[in-house]
This record gives structure tokens, C-alpha cells and sequence, in this order.
């Protein structure tokens, strides 16, 4: 997979957020985004999810040689983050059963096994809206992680985590990034330990680390 950005810039109102932002991210090259609080980051990375578009500037998708459109790139991705929203009145297995529908997760794995590997076993037949803030981040995390997609965006990935969170995320983070092209937007450092390369928003400008 890759994804090439070129002379990306987004403003809202009269502010540009970033301009002139060139680069390519690839599979097997996880890339942290850093910056500030209000800085740039989670739009950066809605833009490359095509959730938003940019103000100027392209993005473009390839992969297995093959160009992706905009329109069709959320077939490829699996994004976790604060304001992705889960589905509320189902139940944990409604929402794993219902997920499969659309994206198969790694490896085959079954809803069953999935729900055990979030640690969530207990909660089966609860309703999400009943969750704590850190299940339903486990939940995110999960359907990101398994979803058996080239792409893999997290944005404040163990914001609401306890300490047992934190290492589950750091573990499943591992086994699930090979052959994947994968971003990261935060600023702990803890959550990007398997980055290499970090891009940096300030001021307006997109620095590479
Ligand atoms: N829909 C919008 N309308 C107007 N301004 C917006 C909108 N969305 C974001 N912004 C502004 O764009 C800037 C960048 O916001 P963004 O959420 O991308 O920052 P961030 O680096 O992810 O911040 P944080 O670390 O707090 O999550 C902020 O100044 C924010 O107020």
C-alpha cells in the first residue's frame, strides 16, 4: 500500500491548519503525526482517510499497483479514533457480528475469538451505550486492529486506557502492523514506540522528522 500526498494544504474559515505538505507513506513503515493540541493532527488524518477533503493539494491511493479511488478508500482502512462513533444500541456481539458484514477481520478470525482478545467476554450481551469510555475503546481498537485491511490509522489511541489497556494496546499494536501502512497521531511517546519516522505539525507547517 501506499499513499502519496501532494502540496496538501486544508484551511477552515480564513486559517490554513497546513500548506505544502509532500510526502509518501508506505506498508511496513509505521509513521507517528505529532504536534500540539489543536495543531493539525486528527485533520491530517481525516483528510488521508477521505473523511474530509483538503483545501488544495491531492491524495492518492495505491495498491498492489493499483490506483484506489478516493470514494473507495474506506474499503481499505481501518481508523480508531475519538470521533469515530460506535453503534450504541447494539450489543457487543451485534456489533462484532454486524462489523463482519462489511470488513473480515485477520486470519479469519471468528467473533467469538475476536471478543476474547478484547477482554471483553463478560460484556457479550451488553449494550454499547452501557460501556466505559476505555471498553469502547478497547472495542475501537479491536475492530481497527483485526479488520483485515492494508491500512491502519489510530488517533489518541489509549486516550481512556488504564495501565492494563496501555500494554494490551502496545501487544496487539505489534502483531498487527506486518504489511500494513499505518499512522499514528499522538503525542505519547509510549503510543508510538514502533515509529520510526515522525511528522511533526507547527505553525502551520508539516515538519519530517
Ligand atoms: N470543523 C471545523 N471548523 C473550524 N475549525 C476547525 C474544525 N475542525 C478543526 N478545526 C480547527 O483546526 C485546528 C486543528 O484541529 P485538529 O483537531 O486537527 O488538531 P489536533 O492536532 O488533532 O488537536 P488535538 O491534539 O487537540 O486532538 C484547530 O485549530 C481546530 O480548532
Amino acid at each position: 500500500m501506499q499513499i502519496q500526498v501532494e502540496n496538501l494544504g486544508r484551511k477552515f474559515n480564513k486559517d490554513w491548519i497546513f500548506r505544502n505538505f509532500d510526502t509518501t507513506f508506505q506498508s511496513n513503515q509505521p509513521v507517528a503525526i505529532t504536534g500540539a493540541n489543536g495543531s493539525g493532527k486528527s485533520t491530517l488524518l481525516q483528510i488521508i482517510a477521505a473523511i474530509l477533503p483538503a483545501t488544495e493539494g491531492k491524495v492518492k491511493y495505491t495498491y498492489r499497483q493499483k490506483n484506489i479511488e478516493e470514494d473507495k478508500i474506506f474499503r481499505y482502512l481501518s481508523l480508531a479514533a475519538p470521533y469515530q462513533e460506535l453503534i450504541e444500541e447494539f450489543t457487543l456481539q451485534e456489533s462484532v457480528v454486524f462489523h463482519l458484514q462489511f470488513k473480515p477481520f485477520r486470519n479469519q478470525l471468528a467473533a467469538g475469538e475476536f471478543i476474547k482478545k478484547i477482554g471483553l467476554e463478560k460484556a457479550r450481551n451488553k449494550p454499547v451505550k452501557n460501556f466505559s469510555s476505555g471498553m469502547k475503546q478497547r472495542l475501537k481498537l479491536g475492530l481497527a486492529f483485526f479488520s483485515d485491511t492494508p491500512i491502519l490509522l489510530l488517533d489518541e489511541p489509549t486516550s481512556n486506557l488504564d495501565k492494563n489497556g496501555v500494554d494490551w494496546y502496545q501487544q496487539h499494536l505489534s502483531d498487527n502492523i506486518a504489511d500494513r501502512l499505518v499512522l499514528i497521531c499522538s503525542n505519547q511517546p509510549y503510543e508510538y514506540e514502533i515509529c520510526k519516522r515522525i511528522i511533526h505539525i507547527q505553525d502551520s507547517l508539516i515538519y519530517i522528522r
